[in-house]
């Protein structure tokens, strides 16, 4: 399928998927009938999002045992795909791969199906989740993972989509890119903690929505304080002039948002930052 990057009205909805167990089988089978869910609603979605890690527990101990290489055979791939083409709609999934070749390394990597099934495009995270907060969280992907070495995006019928992971969001060079490559929307599917959920993940949604003057959406899984690592939830849609379309809560839910072009367009006219950037002054940034 070839499209250009217009960009008509669409549909988005956001699944914040609860009931994850220790059963991949399990958990894909419940993710596949929230997928089932968002589609038949009234609100008719063109795209559904589900959340990082979607077919597991998140955390370091996990993310070996729940890896699988991205090939047809692969089951949270057979399930992405099928449901994809079931719905007829578009589908991003968040999960971790294995790189089939060229070593064995493990990514952290979201995968896109058109409605045919068809897997068009992936993201691997690129920036890894390493911190430390002491006395509320440390954390480190790199000990497990291996940070992508690409941007990402796809295009559809209705918008041109950039991807990033989770902590991506935090690289503002990330998203820049993303949106001068002409991307309408920016998808993350995403799972911040108790401690940097309030703080910065409305934030930092709103702010690289206002910096590049496009959407933003964050997809979490639902808070399980029974879990290991207890997301934050609150999956979020962002307008280009910063203002959240949509919100949930903690508990799993699904979400929806229309996406109007028209708030785009008047983002830009009426604030045309786009037009106004002086590379004469700042041509790149990462050599100062
Ligand atoms: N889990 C992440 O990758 C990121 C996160 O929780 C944060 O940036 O905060």
């Amino acid at each position: 399928m070839a499209f250009s990057s217009k960009f008509k009205p669409f549909k988005l909805a956001l699944i914040q998927l609860g009931n994850v167990t220790a059963s991949k089988s399990d958990n894909l089978a419940h993710a596949r009938d929230m997928v089932l869910k968002a589609a038949a609603s009234s609100r008719k979605p063109d795209l559904i999002v589900l959340p990082e890690c979607f077919n597991s527990p998140y955390g370091h101990a996990h993310f070996p045992v729940y890896a699988e290489k991205i090939e047809p055979e692969s089951e949270s791939i057979k399930m992405l795909s099928t449901v994809a083409k079931e719905t007829q709609t578009w589908l991003v999934g968040g999960r971790c791969s294995y790189r089939t070749r060229d070593g064995e390394n493990l990514y952290n990597t979201c995968t896109v199906y058109n409605p045919n099934g068809d897997l068009v495009a992936k993201h691997r995270k690129v920036h890894l989740f390493d911190i430390d907060i002491p006395g509320k969280i440390t954390f480190k992907e790199s000990e497990t993972l291996t940070g992508g070495t690409t941007t990402n995006f796809f295009d559809t019928e209705f918008a041109r989509v950039g991807l990033g992971i989770c902590y991506d969001i935090r690289f503002p060079e990330l998203a820049m890119i993303s949106a001068r490559q002409g991307c309408h929307v920016l998808i993350y599917p995403g799972a911040f903690n108790m401690t940097t959920g309030p703080l910065h993940w409305e934030l930092l949604q709103r702010a690289r929505a206002v910096d590049n003057q496009l959407f933003v959406a964050m997809c979490s899984p639902a808070r399980d304080l029974t879990a290991g690592y207890h997301a934050w939830g609150h999956s979020m849609v962002v307008d280009p002039m910063a203002n959240v379309l949509v919100e949930a809560a903690d508990v799993e839910d699904i979400v929806y948002a229309d996406i109007d072009p028209a708030l785009m367009e008047s983002a830009r006219a009426g604030i045309p930052v786009t037009e106004q950037r002086r590379f004469d002054v700042y041509p790149d940034v990462s050599q100062s």
